[in-house]
């Protein structure tokens, strides 16, 4: 089963000449129950897949598809509705309401639709994520990398058919990412949830059971079973293809 995926996807940004394609022809899969790490160098469009795959923004052709459901064929409404029931969402800057406790950041997305809280799976997480005991804490007075397990948390709360993290320890010291990385791992390999993560950092795509990589808004490559080593190898393929003006093209610009 694909949990979601993109069919020839493209995105423009801008005008006349100023026109970027971000996205020029992906196609690609992320599997059920699989955690997928979205790879490339800085400004390959990885964060424009992740945004265009989970509904927070729209392709300019192609299609995208969370399970059955074309995103391009939901209005507004229904598009909200999709990103809080069937999908989670875990950020760079963790993006939990300061006035909140952490309980009631993890189940704001089932308080906000009116589903309903499952306690027993909710109870489960919480011990996962080893917050049990700041349940009455207000985001302020947690560390980043604990706010971060409070996101993941929220994230998987409703039992989303996909979660999209979007580079989920940029901000945290190695030791707090790593625990944010083995909470998505075993939120996958234990608690049989998706994960797509884009990422620039090898050593957070190594947790992950395949890595897709984009060049220039194409997909270039996939890896099964990556480790750090392997993945900064194909990385520094990327560069050296470019010092020496062989493989990938530099950004197309699209000047009609
Ligand atoms: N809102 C926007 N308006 C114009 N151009 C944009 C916009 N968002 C992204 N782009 C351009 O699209 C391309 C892909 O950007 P994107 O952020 O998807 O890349 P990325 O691989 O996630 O980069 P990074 O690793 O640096 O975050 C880049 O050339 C970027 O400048």
């Amino acid at each position: 089963m694909t949990a979601a995926r993109v069919v020839d996807a493209v995105k423009t940004y801008g005008t006349g000449d100023a026109r970027v394609r971000a996205l020029d022809g992906v196609t690609v899969g992320f599997p059920g129950g699989r955690f997928t790490a979205i790879m490339g160098p800085s400004g390959s469009g990885k964060s424009t897949l992740m945004h265009c795959a989970a509904g927070l923004d729209t392709l300019t052709s192609g299609t995208a598809w969370i399970g059955d459901t074309e995103l391009g064929a939901l209005g507004d409404r229904q598009l909200t509705l999709l990103r809080r029931q069937r999908v989670g969402f875990v950020f760079q800057s963790f993006n939990l309401l300061p006035t909140l406790t952490v309980a009631e950041n993890i189940t704001l997305p089932q308080d906000l639709a009116g589903t309903g809280t499952d306690r027993e799976w909710v109870d489960a997480l919480i011990d996962v994520v080893g917050l049990g005991d700041r349940l009455r804490h207000r985001p302020s007075e947690l560390s980043g990398g604990q706010q971060q397990r409070v996101a993941v948390a929220r994230a998987l709360a409703g039992r989303p058919e996909v979660v999209f993290a979007d580079e989920p320890t940029g901000n945290l010291d190695s030791r707090s990412g790593e625990e944010v990385l083995r909470l998505l791992g075993r939120a996958v390999h234990d608690m049989g949830r998706t994960v797509v993560m884009v990422t620039h950092d090898p050593v957070a795509a190594a947790h992950a059971d395949e890595v897709v990589f984009l060049a220039d808004g194409r997909l270039v490559d996939t890896m099964a079973d990556p480790t750090a080593e392997k993945v900064l190898d194909r990385m520094k393929a990327f560069d050296s293809s470019r010092d020496t003006g062989r493989g990938t093209a530099p950004r197309q610009r699209v000047t009609s």
